[in-house]
């Protein structure tokens, strides 16, 4: 079984029946995201280059609707979205929030303001300065839907997903998955987003009841790896390096796949959500994170929330028919997962390679989607 009930908040043996992870598909697999949308603004050089969707949920909800197994009759993949949004919130109708509404409340709509450096960016260093201009409400417990998940998705922007929430989560969910963006984010009197130490605050003492914490290599010195990845497994995503997983006792580099980067925002929730796929379909931690690094290369490769062309995905749909199977896993955290890299794993990275450059076709033949659109490049 991939993920275990928490022994403090055990089910009765029907219940555990019913939550059990089959590894393709079915009711079992609904997931819980908890994070809210906002509006990016793209500035580039003092001039606006773009308005897009943004939030941790809206690239985490398409790349979760377009990679997660389900069955042939389900028109979405089966998770929920808690997210919160004002009453000027401009993106109702995009597809991730049309398909799961957010929350409307009286504050307004969180915004930031990306100010991308004109210096080209390298592959650790932060390629945008973000501003939150505007803070939507947080995200409450009682906001969350009451009943149990397979798996949680904590995928904060702005400082919404409060400690008590995360703790709800970890009591809802069987795994929790969490970005660190969501807990060490801070921002100073003008909404320049800074860190502090994740040591220091009250979302720490939840680390051993999370089962995978995610941080980009510029919040890793603010998460402080050598101390987290004895609580839980920790996911360091090195831009166009790939990533490295590390836990207490192993750890894994996973490769990366070429991209032309065009906007490097949502990479890294592109990231979290193929890799949550990944777990679903039964791949261990570290096979898991080339799904993850295939989204990410997906994501800056567009503007905004990525499209994926059909033929990309049904690619990838049949290269994790072909390779998933189910296998026995070690205890992590309470929740049973395999971490190593199996015998498939360089295999599965060369299919998706193939995958990948079905993508790179898909942007040259409809240039809306290429370097027309380029944030990074003067
Ligand atoms: N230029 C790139 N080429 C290929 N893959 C990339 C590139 N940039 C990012 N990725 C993929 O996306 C993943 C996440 O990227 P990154 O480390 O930049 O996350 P992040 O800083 O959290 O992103 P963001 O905050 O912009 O959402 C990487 O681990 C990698 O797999
Ligand atoms: O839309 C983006 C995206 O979700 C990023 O991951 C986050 O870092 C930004 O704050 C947000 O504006």
């Amino acid at each position: 079984m991939p993920f275990a009930a928490e022994p403090d908040d055990a089910l009765e043996e029907g219940e555990n029946q019913q939550l059990l992870l089959a590894t393709k598909g079915g009711p079992a697999l609904e997931g819980l995201v908890v994070g809210s949308y906002c509006h990016d603004v793209l500035i580039r050089g003092g001039r606006v280059v773009g308005e897009t969707l943004g939030g941790a949920a809206a690239f985490v909800s398409n790349v979760l609707d377009a990679a997660s197994p389900r069955e042939e009759e389900q028109e979405v993949a089966p998770f929920v979205v808690v997210s919160k949004v004002g009453h000027d919130f401009a993106y109702a109708s995009a597809p991730a929030p049309a398909r799961r509404p957010p929350l409307r409340c009286a504050s307004p709509t969180t915004s930031f303001h990306a100010q991308f450096s004109e210096a080209a960016a390298s592959a650790h260093a932060p390629d945008r300065e973000l501003r939150r201009v505007r803070p939507c409400d947080p995200i409450y417990p009682a906001d969350l839907p009451d009943r149990r998940f397979a798996y949680g998705l904590a995928v904060g922007v702005a400082g919404e997903v409060l400690p008590e929430t995360l703790e709800r989560m970890i009591r809802l969910c069987r795994a929790v998955l969490v970005d660190a963006q969501a807990l060490i984010r801070a921002f100073d009197g003008d909404g320049a987003v800074c860190h502090v130490s994740l040591e220091d605050t009250p979302y720490a003492r939840l680390l051993p009841r999370v089962a995978f914490l995610k941080a980009s290599s510029e919040e890793a010195p603010y998460v402080g790896v050598e101390t987290a990845r004895r609580r839980c497994c920790v996911i360091v995503t090195e831009g166009r390096d790939g990533c490295r997983l590390c836990w207490d006792g192993g750890e894994a580099r996973v490769a990366p796949f070429p991209a032309v980067q065009v906007d490097p925002t949502g990479a890294g929730d592109s990231f979290l959500a193929g890799f949550a796929a990944g777990l679903l379909w039964g791949l261990s931690a570290t096979d898991a994170a080339l799904l993850g690094n295939f989204f990410g290369a997906a994501a800056v490769s567009q503007v905004g929330v990525p499209t994926f062309h059909p033929k990309m995905l049904q690619a990838v749909k049949e290269i994790l028919e072909d390779k998933t199977t189910k296998r026995t896993s070690p205890c992590i955290n309470g929740t049973t997962f395999t971490l190593e890299r199996s015998n498939m794993h360089d295999e599965l990275h060369t299919a998706l390679q193939e995958a990948s450059r079905l993508m790179s076709e898909q942007q040259q033949a409809d240039p809306a989607n290429g370097n027309d659109g380029d944030i990074c490049s003067t």
